[in-house]
């Protein structure tokens, strides 16, 4: 059994076939367009936590709001119908800019640079700011699962295959506060389609959750290489 990954994938039945989608275009171009795009979704990000935290009277906060719909009018001129989706290109260079963790197009994505080392320890750091509150001053612990869910997920996706969280256990040690935290996870066994993955949520003064996941690479994703 062999697991694939850059598939056009989703066989008959899983839904999937139209959101893994090969396209015909250079890895230079994908860069050249997120560096576009970027910059836009971290103005965005600015806006929600402003809207969160503005002091300004009233009439200013209609005006703005206005302002704020024209430009979502002028975005929407030209847009793609549905998801952004996972794409890939003949390089192998994959991109899923709607992502809600690592989308490079999604202000709602923290954002999350995740970083395999070469002895496949997976990790990732940001800084959680007013838009992630929970508890006050504290990270929601919904937040906490879905950084530790993704991060989790690319180390079960080692060499590329595809892998879809099946079970994902948390373990809230401690409130996590608003602010930098790292998450780490790794591969701790696998057997057969059962990617076993263990993983931490930290803020700088140590571990605050602690996750167990079971990732299984699907049977549509199996080929028989
Ligand atoms: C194109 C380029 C791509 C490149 C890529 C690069 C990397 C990019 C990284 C992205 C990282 C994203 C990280 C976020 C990941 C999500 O957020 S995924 C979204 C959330 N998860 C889902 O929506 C999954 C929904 N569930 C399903 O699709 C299916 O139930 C599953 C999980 C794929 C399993 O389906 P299946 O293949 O038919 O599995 P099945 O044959 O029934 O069972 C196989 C084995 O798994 C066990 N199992 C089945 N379900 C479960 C479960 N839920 N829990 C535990 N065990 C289970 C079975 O008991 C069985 O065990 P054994 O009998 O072999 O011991």
């Amino acid at each position: 059994m062999s697991a694939t990954g850059g598939v056009a994938g989703g066989g008959a039945g899983t839904g999937y076939a139209s959101i893994f989608v090969q396209e015909d275009v250079s890895t230079a171009e994908v860069d050249r367009l997120e560096a576009v795009h970027a910059p836009l979704a971290d103005s965005v990000r600015d806006l929600v936590a402003a809207t969160i935290q503005t002091c300004v009277d009233e009439d200013e906060v209609r005006e703005v709001r206005a302002e704020v719909d024209a430009l979502v009018a002028r975005l929407r001129a030209r847009r793609i119908d549905g998801p952004a989706g996972v794409r890939y290109n003949a390089e192998g260079r994959s991109w899923s800019w709607g992502n809600a963790v690592v989308g490079e197009r999604n202000a709602v994505a923290p954002p999350l640079d995740v970083v395999r080392d070469p002895d496949d320890l997976v990790h990732a750091e940001t800084v959680l700011g007013v838009q992630y509150e929970g508890p006050p001053g504290m990270v929601h612990g919904g937040v906490g699962a879905l950084l530790l869910d993704h991060v989790m997920g690319v180390a079960a996706s080692a060499r590329k295959r595809v892998t879809f969280t099946g079970t994902l256990t948390m373990r809230y040690v401690r409130a996590t506060p608003l602010g930098p935290v790292r998450i780490e996870a790794r591969v701790d066994r696998e057997e057969g389609r059962k990617v076993f993955v263990v993983a931490t949520l930290a803020d700088p003064d140590g571990v605050t959750v602690e996750a167990h996941g079971v990732f299984i690479v699907p049977s549509w994703a199996v080929t028989d290489a």
